[in-house]
């Protein structure tokens, strides 16, 4: 199954966040396709980011490119709506941080967002198939989630081998839909083409970028890996 375009999507949690517009200005320019946009609540990770008028504030600032929100809160249902309003294209949220994940995903999807499910790493993909209708986007962690600079961990390939295979059974019997297949975390340079082949279409990578004093070299770097993957 031919997969969608690469998409690559730095993490905003490594920016320079004294400069944030500046910072997001400057990886769309270098070639980034979506902005990653991770807002942590200290609650259901132990860590604390973005709110929602951080999210507005991008868009007055003329952020132009899809914002990719992926909550990492619990409950999901009034931050959702916060971050529809605030300029989000993509909201995903995990699974076990709501009661009603169908109900999660209609509310997201109703307010004009495209709607997505998140994986840790040790979580089961079983509650995808009852909802495959209402997902735009399946986002598998590749670390755990909480904090930048982490390493990858292996067991991710193959459970995007078995996302890409879920979500290509689905879509060959919905033909017209899309369905990105995301992995975050620990994406680097030199296990970009792995992770391509394994299935991934949708690339966050947040310390390999903002880390990196030439932003456009690195993002080339990756394209080019993944296009030979
Ligand atoms: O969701 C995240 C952490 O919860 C980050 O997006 C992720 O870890 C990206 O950072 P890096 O590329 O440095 O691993």
């Amino acid at each position: 199954m031919a997969k969608l375009a690469p998409l690559i999507a730095p993490s905003i949690l490594s920016a320079d966040l004294a400069r944030l517009g500046e910072e997001v200005e400057n990886v769309l320019a270098a070639g980034a396709d979506i902005v990653h946009f991770d807002v942590m609540d200290n609650h259901y990770v132990p860590n604390l980011t973005f709110g929602p008028t951080i999210c507005e504030a991008l868009r007055k600032y003329g952020v132009t490119a899809p914002i990719d929100v992926h909550l990492m809160v619990e409950p999901v249902d009034e931050l959702a709506a916060m971050f529809a309003k605030a300029g989000a294209t993509y909201i995903t949220f995990h699974p076990e941080a709501t009661r009603h994940v169908d109900r999660s995903l209609q509310a997201i999807k109703a307010a004009g967002c495209k709607a997505g499910l998140v994986f840790n790493p040790a979580t089961p993909l079983d509650v995808l198939k009852y909802v495959m209708d209402k997902v735009d986007m399946v986002l598998l962690m590749s670390v755990n989630p909480g904090f930048g600079g982490q390493s990858f961990i292996p067991a991710a390939l193959t459970k995007l081998a078995e996302a890409r295979a879920l979500i290509d059974a689905y879509v060959a019997e919905h033909p017209g839909r899309e369905i990105r297949l995301e992995i975050d975390g620990g994406v680097k340079t030199d296990n970009i083409a792995a992770i391509a082949a394994a299935g991934a279409d949708t690339f966050v990578a947040g310390s390999a970028i903002f880390g990196a004093k030439d932003y456009a070299a690195t993002i080339s770097a990756m394209k080019a890996a993944i296009a030979a993957a």
